[in-house]
């Protein structure tokens, strides 16, 4: 005779069974819908254009390797000089119609577009997931992670960047970086378009979420009756609640494919190859210097060379791996895999930082008669409905323009961190949902809860109205790492997130569990006479509930990552041996090769990492025109045929159009090769 729990849990996947059916019938029906009624989101004329192997030259200014949140805006601004030609090398395709909505982004997870990370296991996280490993989405797709992510803009704290330069990074302290976050963007929430703290006209649109749930309103109430202020959280002040602010236009996904290369996918000095996954960075090892790339398009191995740089944009996970089967890495490592060992860089795969969340704190609402006609919380059986699709396709209206896991943003200070300093310690997403909302269908499975631990915790709570309260850590004090599995560079590498492997998380994070009790638990949303679950976490059923045990038994139980890996290729001082890169972001030891992407962030901001990404990389742009003595505004060589006729006879754009500013401004390396010889080089 099966237990309950095995009883339970044969029933909980029964009638997910059951309802996968209608929810994959209301995913087609809306992605035909869409495909029917909105031409903006096909966007035809602005798309891409993935550039066929044929018509790839064999030699480029810049070849940078991964177009996500940091390579597209690599591969905007430096083809704003018509002088220079950019391949940009993006293993994964275009962005899809789905992607473009809000409510659509957790079906995202576990799609083909995410590469579909997994965490080892350890002794203080994700115990309730399938093996015991954190799934971790990381994007693969024109725009990278900025496709998958929830869209929440949100820069971090002054504090974290004046960090940064003070650790020995100069030019990297908050008054020189808020430009660059002011230069993409393009601000649209009308009080803050005139502010000091925001910029309008940039390529990155920002807005208010254009639907949400009318218990957003409650939530502020609870925060405020809490004492906290309601206020811009990018402004002068980051402790603080409100409704959030997205990288979104006209209420859309706005990708950093979308901000960034479909304005530009007209320049013919630039050329992006989709499906086209970098296996090797090529590297003159007597010179110490990076020549080219070669890249895999289905199935075909190509070799493609850069005249000036060759920039590593390929995301945390995947930059330190490049890195790394190049022999640039620590030494122990690389000749345990077998790797000739070119520069003994300790920091590569190290210094991992992510944000990690309390997951499965669940409350239960008993609506009173009065909020009866009231959409509370997302509930999947009434949101998956005919007139959802019709209020979109035809309205441009309606729940698919609204992200229920984070009605709310905000950022307080426990009793860890001095509150007068205004550098919080923890982050919180009011949501509208929980985990039963979707009835385990995409939630779960992105997660990657046990069919156990879901059907002891929320089976019975699938028709009830539930929201969750995340508390996450922002700037933990553990670190994690990552390594080779092989030298093969198709494998995975592996991931040791080490999440509360540090003592003082734990502590932290307790205390962010126990404000967002508070919050739920307030005078306020007391109207909707909430309860916190009242199943039990098995594995902490001993445990008196709400003491500090029974919430460092639930966290590790139930971890959720933020999505916010970063720090492997840390940039940092000469005198620092686990400095991967320099200021400049230039790979130490080896020439004409950076790493532009959220791998060099010496520590992780106070928030989360796509707008920092997005500035690193505005950034980086200017530092490479500098660093070439081109930094001038360059006019949009695609509006402009002169120039284009000018910079080139044929066209192309390989090379510069004076002899004056061939000597001013060519690499040292240029005549007309044997490209193929690696000496040369
Ligand atoms: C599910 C999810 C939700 C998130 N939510 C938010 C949020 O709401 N707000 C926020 O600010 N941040 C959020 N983030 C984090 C944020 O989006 C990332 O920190 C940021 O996008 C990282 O940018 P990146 O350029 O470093 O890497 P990525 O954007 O990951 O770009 C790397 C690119 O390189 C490509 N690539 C990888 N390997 C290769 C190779 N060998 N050859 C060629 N190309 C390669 C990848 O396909 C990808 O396109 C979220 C992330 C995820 C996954």
């Amino acid at each position: 005779m099966a237990s309950l729990s095995q009883q339970m849990s044969l029933y909980s996947m029964t009638r997910m069974a059951l309802t996968l059916g209608p929810g994959l019938g209301f995913l087609i029906f809306l992605h035909s819908g869409t495909l029917n009624m909105r031409p903006d989101i096909l966007d035809l004329d602005n798309r891409v254009r993935d550039v066929p192997i044929y018509e790839i030259n064999s030699t480029y200014d810049f070849v940078i390797a991964g177009g996500g949140s940091a390579g597209t805006v690599l591969a905007n601004r430096l083809s704003e000089n018509p002088f220079w030609n950019i391949l940009l090398l993006e293993a994964g395709p275009d962005e899809i119609t789905i992607s473009d909505m809000p409510l659509m982004f957790p079906t995202l997870q576990l799609s083909p577009l995410d590469w579909q990370y997994q965490t080892e296991p350890g002794e203080n996280y994700c115990l309730g997931f399938k093996e015991q490993r954190c799934n971790w989405p990381r994007g693969k797709v024109l725009g990278g992670c900025s496709v998958l992510n929830a869209m929440l803009y949100i820069r971090g704290n002054k504090k974290d960047y004046d960090r940064w330069e003070a650790v020995g990074n100069p030019g990297w302290k908050y008054e020189d970086v808020l430009p660059y976050f002011k230069k993409s963007e393009d601000m649209r929430i009308p009080d803050l378009m005139d502010d000091k703290y925001h910029g309008t006209g940039g390529y990155l649109t920002v807005e208010n979420y254009r639907y949400r749930s009318s218990i957003a309103k409650w939530f502020l109430k609870a925060t405020e009756e809490l004492g906290y202020q309601i206020r811009d959280l990018n402004g002068e002040h980051q402790t603080g609640f409100n409704l959030p602010q997205g990288t979104l236009r006209d209420g859309l996904r706005c990708s950093t494919a979308k901000a960034f290369i479909r304005p530009v996918s007209k320049r013919k000095n630039l050329h992006v190859s989709l499906h086209s996954r970098v296996e090797q960075i090529l590297i003159n090892e007597d010179r110490k210097q990076a020549y080219g790339v070669v890249f895999n398009k289905f199935g075909t191995h190509n070799t493609v060379f850069a005249k000036r740089e060759v920039i590593l944009s390929a995301g945390s996970l995947v930059s330190p791996q490049l890195l790394m089967l190049a022999g640039i890495g620590p030494e122990e490592h690389l000749k345990d895999k077998g790797i000739k060992v070119l520069v003994n860089s300790a920091g590569v795969g190290s210094n991992l930082q992510d944000h990690a969340a309390v997951g499965g704190a669940t409350y239960v609402l008993d609506k009173p008669r009065e909020f009866e006609n009231e959409t509370l919380t997302f509930q999947l059986a009434n949101i998956f409905s005919t007139e959802t699709v019709n209020d979109f396709t035809q309205k441009k209206q309606g729940p698919i323009y609204w992200l229920p896991v984070c009605e709310v943003i905000g950022f307080v200070s426990t009793k860890y961190q001095n509150p007068k300093v205004d550098w919080p310690d923890i982050q919180f997403f009011l949501s509208s949902a929980a985990d039963s909302s979707d009835g385990g269908l995409f939630g779960r499975r992105a997660e990657g809860l046990t069919d156990e631990l879901f059907a002891a915790i929320y089976e019975n709570l699938i028709d009830k109205e539930a929201f969750n309260i995340y508390s996450l850590l922002l700037r933990p004090k553990s670190r994690g790492r990552i390594m080779l599995r092989d030298k093969d560079p198709e494998s995975k590498v592996l991931i040791y997130p080490n999440y509360f492997s540090n003592k003082d998380d734990l502590k932290v994070i307790i205390e962010g569990a126990k404000i967002g009790h508070q919050i739920a638990m307030s005078q306020v949303m007391q109207n909707f006479n909430i309860t916190f679950n009242p199943n039990r976490i098995p594995a902490c059923k001993h445990l008196e509930l709400f003491s500090d045990e029974y919430w460092a038994c639930h966290v590790k139980q139930i971890t959720l990552t933020i999505y916010h890996p970063v720090g492997t290729a840390k940039m940092g001082p000469e005198d620092d041996p686990s400095a991967v890169v320099d200021a400049r972001l230039k790979v130490r030891g080896i020439r004409n090769l950076r790493v532009v992407d959220a791998s060099i962030f010496p520590y992780i901001p106070t928030g989360n990492t796509n707008a920092p990404t997005i500035m690193v990389a505005e950034k980086a742009s200017d530092m490479i025109k500098e660093d070439w003595g081109v930094l001038d505004n360059f006019i949009d060589s695609s509006e402009n045929p002169e120039i284009l006729q000018k910079a080139s006879s044929d066209g192309k754009l390989r090379t510069a159009p004076s002899e004056d500013f061939n000597a001013k401004h060519e690499p040292k390396l240029q005549k007309t090769p044997e490209m193929h010889d690696p000496d040369y080089w």
